[in-house]
């Protein structure tokens, strides 16, 4: 299941910069807008810290952590809805993805060009999500048309319920909202998930400012925190520059003292890949053996065979039981055995729903 974080923006925003240290890549970010055309996908680990705590107690042969796959989309300009700047292309790009990462540029640099001639992240914002809103709308009026007969006509009760619903989402994408906070209820928009909306996409903001500002924020910051209030989303705080400038440091004892020197207890892109992981609405378990310790993606809220399911489809087919131990019962008592003598250990069956942490067994026939 690998789930696609996007990273949107306008051009020359830093949006490669970010991708490379989120990813080790070398994808091409210079000062020009337009760098990147094709999109780059890249595969990065999640880190988490109980992976680490796992592995010290069982000392495995190896130790595998979550990844999720993260693409770097070219910059959108004004008109990208109407095929401004290959701006169909690159919105489709952002179809394929899960949740989006958009990236607003928040650092004064002379030397860096920006497409409008100003510094002005809320303004830059608006652009991208008009652009978003308005190839919605397209998507929205056009499936309109084709339920609109049969919804006041025949008796399809589905067909009248969707109808319903894309009149609301068209009258909110129209007032220059996104779709994700439209007015309905959160099961009505399983009648419109077919139509992969970009506005519908989980999101979140990446301020990308400079090293001044990467503890306190500065006035753009603010601007844009005012600017999204309502919008529920997260907004991290981080430079592009430095990050670059982290990753290219060799040892982490010395990320770790370039970081403490900025006040900073973490990296900013180390803090992303967590925020998004959340944003995709993702859970965690583990499996714990000798030959290896492993994080397992799931979404949240999945069965014991549907987790099962992510080893291999057999173990959701002929899936038996689940043995499962909490994360903090394993660290306390420090082995599988000494659970299992404490009588930590619980048996469930099919229904169980797993929850973040947890340490898994699954027997299973096939
Ligand atoms: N926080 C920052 N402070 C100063 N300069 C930065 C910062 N972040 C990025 N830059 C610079 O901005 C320029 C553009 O960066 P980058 O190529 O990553 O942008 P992009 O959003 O991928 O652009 P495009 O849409 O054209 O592909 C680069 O020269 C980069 O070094
Ligand atoms: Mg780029």
């Amino acid at each position: 299941m690998a789930l696609q974080c996007g990273i949107v923006g306008l051009p020359n925003v830093g949006k490669s910069t970010l991708f490379n240290c989120l990813s080790n890549a070398k994808a091409q970010a210079a000062n020009f807008p337009f760098c990147t055309i094709e999109p780059n996908v890249g595969v990065i680990t999640v880190p988490d810290e109980r992976l680490n705590k796992l592995a010290e107690l069982v000392k495995p042969q190896r130790v595998v952590p979550n990844t999720i796959e993260i693409v770097d989309i070219a910059g959108l300009v004004k008109g990208a809805s109407k095929g401004e700047g290959l701006g169909n292309q690159f919105l489709g790009n952002i179809r394929n993805t899960d949740a989006i990462i958009h990236v607003l540029r928040c650092f004064d640099d002379g030397n860096v060009v920006h497409v409008d001639g100003s510094v002005d992240p809320v303004r830059d914002k608006e652009i991208i999500d008009t652009e978003l809103q308005l190839k919605d709308l397209d998507s929205v009026m056009k499936r309109i048309q084709k339920v609109e007969k049969q919804a006041k006509t025949g008796g399809d009760k589905e067909a009248k319920r969707t109808y319903e619903i894309l009149t609301v989402v068209k009258s909110h994408l129209e007032s220059g909202k996104s779709a994700r906070t439209a007015p309905i209820e959160k099961e009505d928009f399983a009648f419109i998930a077919d139509l992969s909306l970009l506005t519908v996409k989980p999101i979140l903001y990446v301020c990308n400012v400079d090293e001044a500002s990467v503890n306190a924020g500065n006035a753009y910051v603010e601007r844009v925190r005012e600017a999204v209030k309502d919008e529920n989303a997260e907004i991290l705080v981080i430079s592009a520059q430095i990050e670059s400038e982290i990753a290219q440091l060799d040892s982490y004892e010395e990320r770790q003292l370039f970081l403490e020197d900025l006040g900073l207890n973490e990296s900013g892109v180390n803090k992303l890949i967590r925020a998004a992981y959340q944003l995709l609405n993702l859970a965690t378990y583990f499996t714990a053996g000798v030959q290896e310790v492993r994080a397992w993606t799931i979404e949240k809220g999945f069965t014991a065979p549907q987790a099962a399911g992510v080893i291999h489809t057999d173990f959701e087919k002929g899936f038996i039981r689940a043995e499962v131990i909490k994360y903090d019962d394993f660290i306390q008592y420090g082995s599988e055995a000494a659970v299992k003598e404490a009588g930590k250990l619980s048996v469930e069956g099919k229904s169980y729903i797993l929850q973040d942490g947890d340490i898994m067994h699954f027997r299973f026939n096939v």
